[in-house]
């Protein structure tokens, strides 16, 4: 892992932490209170084992035993629930914190981790994660039982302690051994688990092109082709555990016989007595009683693997926004110098285009040229690598992000229909319209009919309303409708409706009056037809902005649009990446 990232995952332990303070301390005070009652348990047995040696009344130390048995189970039974809660609460906070960053960073959060992967991390990691302040407290009380051990072995006398502590250095280093050594597999098996998520939640969201190439069973391969892998990782962490645990019990004996045969001699010294002797077998025991720190040990090696899984989505930054303002104006958009990268390549190369305010433009292209992303950057869903966008003369990114988002209108391909019911879905967004405008906004964008035509009209359920391509672009539309603002961007969102629809759907958007701005992605000539103007883009820049009718004369221009309607309709299918 990368330093920065390392630094990451150390705040995000330390934050999940600090917003734990008062539990992890309440959480130390008990297995701190747990490991001294189990400390003190030896010197009452061996007191008492002492007086029955010596015929006095034992009573006291076996009543004194009995209470700390019983303070041990229920100090055990408090930390177990309060580790459960303090979990499950920094869980809560963790995965909060990080959905809003996910959906502060927008599309680029996608673009950086596949989205089944980036749901395992906020799903799987975060609750892995989500442990660790309390696998600290624990951890802290697991280190506290053997140095407690140790010390209360030098109380008895200070040789026990010294044999002890002749043999700890190699104790400490297998410790380490196994810290780094499972740490290692630990990482590379969540990351492929986030893999085969991401495979997944792909083969979900294309179920419908799978079921139509009958390639459920190749599909199914490809899902599962990390699993040997994920084995292998998950093989190499139990070998690592049995390996330490193996070494470690090996070691353990070797040290308590030690202590007993230096307690034996302290007998025959007439430095011990037989009682003495008890406790000093059974502190040499809790000493090298290293599973339960093994174990601690483990949980925090996950723990901090999912934090480095999760500080690696919050280390993508936030989108930025500034605290300006627009001006009175019509919208006018303007692309300085814009250029942009994809996959490597130069998508978008230094592009200048000015749309003056109140003007519909087309933006033509052949497939892949880049008209999605250049309306991605012209409505700030995307930053240009260099160059600047600007809305009537202001840097997008000077905006606020509520003046943005109310300024600037979308409508895609394939919408997502989030919200409860169909006028929720229309309404979607800050601030929310009125119910009057979401009304027309339906009419105008030609979904009215259909929408009143379900069970429950506007009410009704998005699920409860299966949608087909055009209808659920007609609701997208309708949102950008009833949302306003100085300029609208349509990325291809018309190309799923008839003709006569698209007809009635482009004069409603440009009867919307001139102070408004259109960006229309445009695959239809008709589309096109109807622009003031055509940014024609080829090549990563503008090969001609000019009217479609003094395009059109062009063999090359009419050539993109020979391409496109031969392939329209290609590629809208349900769920299968779209917006
Ligand atoms: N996140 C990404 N990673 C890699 N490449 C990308 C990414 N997003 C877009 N691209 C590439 O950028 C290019 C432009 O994509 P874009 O969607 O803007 O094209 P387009 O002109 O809208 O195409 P179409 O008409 O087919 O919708 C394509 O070659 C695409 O593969």
């Amino acid at each position: 892992m990368p330093t920065t990232e390392q630094a990451a995952q150390r705040r995000l332990l330390t934050e999940s932490t600090r917003y734990n303070t008062g539990r992890c301390l309440v959480l130390c005070l008990l297995s701190l209170a747990g490991t001294g009652a189990g400390l003190l348990l030896p010197l009452a047995i061996g007191r008492a084992l002492d007086a029955v040696l010596a015929g006095n009344d034992a009573t006291g130390w076996v009543l004194w035993c009995a209470a700390l048995v019983g303070l041990m189970a229920a100090l055990d039974a408090g930390e177990e629930v309060l580790s459960a809660t303090t979990a499950a609460r920094t869980t809560l906070w963790l995965r909060g914190r990080l959905v809003r960053h996910v959906l502060a960073v927008g599309p680029r959060a996608t673009a950086r981790f596949p989205a089944g992967d980036l749901v395992a991390r906020l799903v799987g990691n975060a609750a892995q994660a989500g442990t660790a302040p309390a696998v600290l407290a624990g951890l802290f009380a697991a280190v506290a039982a053997p140095v407690g051990a140790v010390v209360a072995l030098g109380l008895i006398d200070f040789w026990l302690a010294a044999v002890f502590l002749g043999g700890a250095p190699v104790l400490v280093l297998l410790l380490r051994a196994f810290t780094r050594a499972s740490s290692d597999c630990v990482a590379q098996y969540q990351t492929i688990q986030g893999d085969i998520a991401g495979r997944l939640t792909e083969a979900i969201g294309g179920a419908r092109t799978i079921a139509a190439a009958h390639t459920e069973r190749k599909e199914a391969a490809r899902v599962l082709a990390p699993l040997p892998e994920l084995a292998r990782q998950g093989v190499r962490m139990w070998h690592v555990q049995a390996r330490s645990q193996a070494q470690a019990v090996a070691l353990a004996p070797l040290l308590q016989i030690g202590v007993v045969a230096m307690a034996c001699y302290l007998i025959l010294q007439h430095r011990l007595s037989v009682g003495e002797l008890l406790a000093a077998i059974r502190y040499a025991a809790l000493a090298t009683g290293v599973g339960v720190l093994v174990g601690q040990l483990g949980g925090l090696v996950r723990a901090k693997a999912s934090a480095g899984r999760l500080a690696e989505v919050q280390e993508i930054p936030a989108t930025r926004h500034g605290d300006a303002r627009l001006p009175a104006g019509k919208g006018a958009l303007e692309l300085r110098g814009v250029t942009a990268r994809r996959g490597g390549r130069t998508v978008l190369d230094g592009v200048d285009l000015t749309v003056p305010g109140g003007r519909t433009v087309a933006v033509v292209g052949r497939s892949g040229a880049g008209k999605s992303l250049l309306a991605a950057l012209a409505g700030r869903l995307a930053d240009p690598d260099q160059g600047t966008v600007l809305l009537d003369g202001v840097p997008l990114g000077n905006l606020t992000r509520a003046e943005l988002r109310r300024h600037i209108g979308y409508a895609f391909e394939r919408p997502a229909l989030l919200g409860a019911t169909i006028e929720d879905t229309i309404g979607f967004g800050e601030p929310r319209p009125t119910r009057d405008s979401v009304r027309r906004a339906a009419d105008a964008a030609c979904a009215d009919g259909f929408v009143r035509s379900l069970p429950e009209g506007y009410a009704t359920t998005c699920t409860a309303a299966p949608l087909s391509g055009g209808e659920a672009q007609r609701l997208g539309l309708a949102r950008a409708f009833a949302r306003g603002g100085r300029l609208m961007i349509l990325d291809d969102a018309l190309s799923s409706l008839d003709t006569v629809t698209e007809h009635r759907v482009a004069e409603a958007l440009l009867r919307t009056g001139p102070s408004r701005t259109r960006l229309i992605v445009a695959h239809r000539a008709a589309t096109a037809a109807r622009a003031d103007a055509v940014a024609w883009l080829e090549g990563g820049r503008i090969r001609a902005f000019d009217a479609h009718e003094r395009l059109w004369q062009l063999p090359d221009y009419r050539g993109a649009f020979e391409q496109q309607e031969d392939g329209d309709g290609d590629g809208a299918e349900e769920g299968e990446g779209g917006e």
